[in-house]
């Protein structure tokens, strides 16, 4: 097979573009996530000038693992979102305005959330409102990330890892975000500005990063080439051509090009490419025959997620350090729990661009994924507090350091491992939905650990009245109605 007429990736541009709407996916949502503290000291004080992103003024520490009931509203429409392109409703609307009205929507809401910063108002206005905008943000994230990675199974899947450390280093953006605003001890109402105009660039960065690939003929070419091929040819496919090239070394190539240009690309539309593809007509690839060919890469995505969500950060992010040290104890959490599982979380997921390990036998991959499991006692055997049933098996900070190495670096490689392999399972004009559809499986799995770990804070403390004094953060801080309820940590309680 010849390519004397591929083009090349010039300096890499596809690949860092893809990488920054990795990015770019879960910037938002992370962000929300790690700013939890701000919400909920506004909820319970009703004003911003006295709340920080970690902390309040009077001193009081929010704790970090109180992002429950944040991540049960981001998860119900991730879920829903997820769904719609499975439910045959993709069609309808073309990727590109599905793209860009997800980018312009995520902006808008953030730019929102940044403006509500300097604006007072009473707390059950702003719930309403910051719900209104977990909805909405975590739907448009679901809706952004099913359809790009849809679009990356037409590239050479070093391309789909790419988009997938993107995401990675999300949370590392985040974690960083958040250990700089705790470092830098700035004022509650500057660290809460600078921590929502981050994911408003970041998302005006994707929008114009995204309008400007498909101007680079590189990634012209493999989508022209994938819709150009024939159902006939395609059991050649994109997953045969590129083991191949990858073997040879030359993962960035493209295959043999097409032999006419099409006018529509050259201009920067993709629109006649996506009806082409997987526009409505008897060739529709159908939700039934692809999930027969993923079924086991979406039970392993779901199964990686329950494990990871089920202890971080609710269990982790309780453990607490036995040094000496005032100074390590206090960025122990937020070092050891969030930057140290978002570094090696990204590492795990990038480690699939050298290594896809157990591609050729995947019937190895749910005994791997669910060894996984193990560390869920593992970590819950860490100086988890507060704690009643348990014993503390695991009593120095190196035992907890060790496992959190092993149990981000395992999340973000098996992440990056199923997400890529499922497009590769079938035709090419299957991967789109694929994507799709492991993207509704990955939601599905972050709600059933976000469930779960529910059920082990539960079985850490007590079944009775300590749960409910430990919920955290304490229910009445989620009734706008009272406003005189604090939301107090649950190491305020020792
Ligand atoms: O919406 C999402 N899409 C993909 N991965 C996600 C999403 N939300 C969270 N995580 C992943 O869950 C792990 C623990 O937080 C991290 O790996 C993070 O990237």
């Amino acid at each position: 097979m010849t390519r004397l007429d591929t083009p090349k990736d010039r300096y890499h541009a596809v690949g860092i573009i893809v990488f920054i709407l990795g990015l770019g996916t879960l910037l938002p949502c992370n962000s929300f996530m790690r700013g939890v503290g701000y919400f909920q000291a506004r909820l319970t004080m009703g004003d911003s000038l006295s709340v920080g992103l970690v902390g309040n003024s009077s001193g009081a520490q929010l704790d970090p693992a109180q992002e429950h009931p944040w991540l049960e509203g981001k998860l119900v429409p991730m879920g829903l979102s997820a769904l719609t392109p499975c439910s045959g409703f993709y069609p309808c609307i073309p990727d590109k305005v599905r793209i860009l009205s997800c980018m312009a929507g995520i902006l808008l809401l953030f730019i929102l959330t940044t403006v509500l910063v300097k604006i007072e108002m009473p707390p059950h206005c702003f719930f309403s409102i910051t719900m209104g905008s977990v909805w909405f943000i975590s739907s448009f994230c679901a809706i952004l990330q099913g359809t790009l990675f849809g679009q990356l199974g037409t590239l050479p899947q070093s391309y789909s890892t790419l988009f997938l450390s993107g995401q990675g280093m999300a949370g590392t953006f985040a974690a960083s975000a958040m250990l700089l605003s705790m470092a830098s001890g700035a004022n509650a109402q500057t660290s809460a500005l600078s921590y929502f105009i981050t994911p408003c660039a970041g998302t005006l960065i994707s929008i114009v990063c995204y309008l400007m690939l498909p101007r680079m003929a590189f990634f012209q070419h493999y989508l022209e080439w994938s819709c150009q091929r024939d159902p006939c040819n395609e059991l050649e496919t994109k997953a045969g051509l590129l083991s191949s090239e990858e073997q040879n070394g030359d993962q960035l190539e493209g295959p043999q090009g097409p032999e006419k240009p099409i006018l529509e690309m050259a201009n920067g539309t993709v629109k006649t490419l996506e009806i082409d593809q997987g526009g409505p007509g008897p060739e529709r690839p159908s939700v039934f025959s692809v999930l027969q060919k993923i079924w086991l890469l979406a039970f392993c995505i779901v199964m990686v997620f329950t494990v990871t969500l089920s202890v971080f950060p609710a269990i982790t992010a309780t453990v607490t350090s036995t040094s000496e040290s005032r100074q390590w104890r206090e960025f122990f959490t937020p070092v050891c729990c969030f930057l140290l599982f978002n570094v090696m979380d990204w590492l795990g997921r990038s480690a699939t661009s050298y290594c896809l390990w157990p591609e050729k036998r995947l019937w190895l991959l749910p005994l791997l994924v669910g060894l996984r499991f193990l560390f869920v006692p593992l970590l819950m055997l860490c100086q988890a507090e507060p704690r009643t049933h348990l014993p503390v098996l695991f009593r120095q900070d190196a035992w907890f350091i060790i496992f959190m190495l092993l149990f981000s670096l395992s999340n973000g490689y098996f992440v990056s491992l199923t997400m890529c392999l499922a497009p590769k399972q079938g035709l090419p004009k299957e991967s789109e939905l694929a994507g799709a559809i492991m993207t509704f499986f990955l939601a599905v799995g972050l709600s059933c650990g976000a469930g779960l770990s529910f059920l082990l804070k539960a079985l850490l403390s007590s079944l009775h009245c300590r749960t409910l004094s430990c919920l955290d953060p304490p229910l009445s801080a989620y009734k706008p109605w009272t406003s005189e309820s604090r939301v107090i940590s649950p190491k305020s309680h020792q």
